[in-house]
């Protein structure tokens, strides 16, 4: 069963094709530091185009399982994540950047023996959109650590940030009589992750203090949340969202999450000045693929928190 929830959670609301004001920006500081989550909106990505990759990622997840595991976890592709992995009601499809046509055309060859040009065309303007947003998002969220933070490392430090699209299908719970879980709670491993979710709603963040709130569908509004990388970086003036996703009775749903990243081999250590004079650093140096490796080589880390985060694996005094 699943614990109840708080309705609404008021997060800030940032036009992204604006500058920002003073206020905006101390409205998304104190939303980056508690939360980890807020919003955005006039981000330049059409209903246009989502109804595409909705239209034809349902025509792939409508094929047989057979035919999905291809792309399996036990395939040299690894690109479909099947059911019964992060849950009963969960798969999801991989393409990844900065080819995302290409990522997108060898996948479907290997689905359906051939091309589906829309879609690998429709994925890469997606994808190239939104690596974009990213930059910018990234930049936004630097900028609330401190003044000058953004400009000084966003260059030295993430200018090899590269992204990948995840396609989440949820198949609506039938037998349950309450909501079910779709997705556990975890965290990202991304810098930032950006999230469409369908008008059904479910996405959920959990509050420092333990409590459950929905992050309530809104047509023009993308979500963004602050994963691992960016709180072990920043030693802990952003945090890494805890979320999860409900389902309701009899709903499917449809997510696409949008994952920006370091690069494999980026050694993450918050520099001294992000620390503070007189802080304590919280992490040790690691680098990102050896976190990536921590929770992935576990079936439980890819999508349970506990025993898996950031901070049982690089921080300071935790054991690992
Ligand atoms: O489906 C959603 O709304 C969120 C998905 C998510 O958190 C993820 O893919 O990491
Ligand atoms: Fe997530």
């Amino acid at each position: 069963m699943i614990p109840e929830s708080e309705t609404l959670l008021e997060l800030p609301v940032l036009d992204v094709s604006q500058q920002l004001c003073p206020s905006s920006l101390s409205s998304l500081a104190a939303a980056c530091k508690e939360w980890g989550f807020f919003q955005i909106i006039n981000h330049g990505i059409s209903k246009d185009l989502y109804n595409k990759i909705c239209t034809h990622s349902k025509s792939i997840f409508s094929l047989p399982s057979e035919t999905k595991i291809k792309l399996g976890p036990l395939s040299p592709y690894k690109t479909y994540t099947p059911h019964f992995i992060a849950s009963p009601f969960f798969e999801s499809l991989r393409v990844s950047g900065p080819d995302f046509t290409d990522s997108a055309q060898s996948s479907v060859e290997v689905l359906i023996g051939e091309h589906d040009s829309e879609f690998s065309e429709v994925l890469q303007e997606y994808g190239s959109k939104m690596s974009e947003l990213s930059k910018g998002v990234l930049k936004l969220v630097l900028r609330t650590i401190g003044a000058g933070i953004e400009t000084k490392y966003y260059n030295s430090e993430f200018k090899n940030c590269h992204g990948y699209l995840r396609i989440n299908n949820y198949m609506a719970p039938e037998s349950s009589d309450e909501e079910a879980e779709g997705l556990g709670m975890h965290t990202d491993m991304s810098c930032v992750t950006i999230v469409y979710q369908d008008e059904i709603g479910g996405l959920q963040v959990r509050s420092k203090d333990g409590k459950w709130m929905n992050i309530v569908p809104s047509e023009e509004t993308l979500v963004v949340n602050i994963g691992d990388m960016l709180q072990a970086w920043s030693n802990e003036q952003l945090r890494s969202s805890e979320h999860r996703v409900v389902l309701k009775k009899r709903m499917n749903r449809f997510s696409l999450a949008f994952f920006w990243c370091f690069e494999d081999e980026k050694e993450v250590l918050a520099p001294d000045e992000v620390v503070g004079d007189g802080n304590k650093r919280i992490y040790g140096p690691f680098v990102c693929s050896e976190y990536l490796k921590f929770r992935e080589s576990n079936e439980k880390g890819r999508f349970e928190k506990v025993g898996f985060t950031v901070k049982d694996f690089a921080g300071i005094g935790f054991p690992m």
